[in-house]
Parts: C-alpha cells; sequence; structure tokens
C-alpha cells in the first residue's frame, strides 16, 4: 500500500471545495494567509487517510507455504489508526491478531499489519473493523482458527461529547476453533492481553 497514492484530480477537487465550505461555515475565511493552503492540504490528507475505501485490504494476505506450519502464530501491537466513521475523529491504538495455520499456509508477518492498515483507512467502527480483519484472515489463509483483538482511545468519546479521557474501547473477534471452544478461546485471549470476564 502506497503512502502517497495515485489521486483522481476531479475527487482532489471536490473535497478542496468540500473543505473550503466547511470553513466558511463553520465562520471562519478560508483566504486569510494561515488558511489558504488548507483545503488542498485537507484533501490530500482526506485521499490518503481514506484509501483503503478503494482497496481490497485482503489481497495483502499473500500465502505461503512452510510444510509442517501448525503452530500458532501472534503478532501484537500492531499500530491502529482510524477514522470513527460517526464524527470523522481518529480512534487509535494497537491491533493483536492470532491464527492457528492450516495446511502449512502461512502469510508474511508484516502482511498482517498491512491488513490493518487497509482497512483502517476507511470511515470506521472499530467492532466492524475487528470482524473484517479476522474475516480475511479466515478466508484468504483459511487456518484452524483466528482470534483479533483491538484496544482503542476515541478521540471523539475524549476531546468532545462524553470526555471520557482515559477510556479505552476494547473489541475482539473470533473464528474457527476459537469460536466453538471455550478453553481455546480463553487461551488465545490470554495471550493477546484480553480477558474474558467471569461467568455466574
Ligand atoms: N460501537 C461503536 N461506537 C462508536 C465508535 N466510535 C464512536 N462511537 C459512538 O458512536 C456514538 C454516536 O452516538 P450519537 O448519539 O449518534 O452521536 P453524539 O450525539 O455525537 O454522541 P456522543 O458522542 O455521546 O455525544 C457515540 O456513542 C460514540 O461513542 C465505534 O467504533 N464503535
Ligand atoms: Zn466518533
Amino acid at each position: 500500500m502506497d503512502e502517497a497514492p495515485d489521486v483522481d484530480p476531479q475527487r482532489l477537487e471536490r473535497i478542496r471545495r468540500a473543505v473550503r465550505e466547511i470553513l466558511e461555515a463553520v465562520g471562519e475565511d478560508p483566504d486569510r494567509p494561515g488558511l489558504r493552503e488548507t483545503p488542498d492540504r485537507a484533501a490530500r490528507m482526506l485521499v490518503e487517510i481514506f484509501a483503503g475505501v478503494h482497496e481490497e485490504p485482503a489481497d495483502e494476505l499473500t500465502l505461503t507455504y512452510e510444510e509442517g506450519a501448525e503452530d500458532l502464530v501472534v503478532v501484537r501491537d500492531i499500530p491502529l489508526h482510524s477514522m470513527c466513521e460517526h464524527h470523522l475523529l481518529p480512534f487509535m491504538g494497537r491491533v493483536h491478531i492470532a491464527y492457528l495455520p492450516a495446511g502449512g499456509r502461512l502469510t508474511g508477518l508484516s502482511k498482517l499489519a498491512r491488513l490493518v492498515q487497509g482497512y483502517a483507512r476507511r470511515p470506521q467502527v472499530q467492532e466492524r473493523l475487528t470482524n473484517q480483519i479476522a474475516d480475511a484472515v479466515e478466508a484468504r489463509l483459511r487456518p484452524r482458527g483466528v482470534a483479533v483483538v483491538i484496544e482503542a482511545e476515541h478521540l471523539c468519546m475524549i476531546m468532545r461529547g462524553a470526555r471520557a479521557e482515559g477510556s479505552r474501547a476494547v473489541t475482539m473477534a473470533v473464528r474457527g476453533l476459537y469460536e466453538r471452544d471455550p478453553a481455546e478461546r480463553t487461551a488465545v485471549l490470554a495471550l493477546l492481553g484480553h480477558r474474558e470476564p467471569r461467568r455466574g
């Protein structure tokens, strides 16, 4: 995934106009020196942070084969920056992914981080992002099980609204073995740093 994607000039111009309109609507003067370049800068920024809208992030998961690879693979602490689709404010945190390979099917460790970035570069909600990552790993690697945990801070909860400074949202998605077997699920989620609440 490129840092500076090819940009359709018409789309860029449309976003520039929209940003200028927002600046005027909030009562600013878009022609004052500090803001003159802002519509253009913000338009390029928006194209960059929403590049995942036009991508199929699951395609990042190129397959490699390693005879006999059947043990758990865990990648913890993949950095996450995304945009809450309700408010268009950032949410950011960490993604932890575990999968139990089958048939020797693996992917490069960095591909999991690229997968996260692809889905993160869309207007998102944390729960959907968590599920999309789990579904992509399940569909492309056909592992015995997948578990994904995301911990994130939402600026929409912190700098406005509830102003819940320090709050973190934790979401998880499990597939395959981890969906069927509660003991396996508890074990893998403990590895990913998430404790299921005790029942009863
Ligand atoms: N489930 C979920 N909710 C989110 C996420 N990001 C933001 N939200 C919530 O989306 C909700 C939108 O609520 P609304 O009542 O429509 O909007 P609002 O009046 O701005 O709400 P407040 O944020 O409570 O002021 C808020 O409760 C946000 O905290 C997310 O990733 N997942
Ligand atoms: Zn929000």
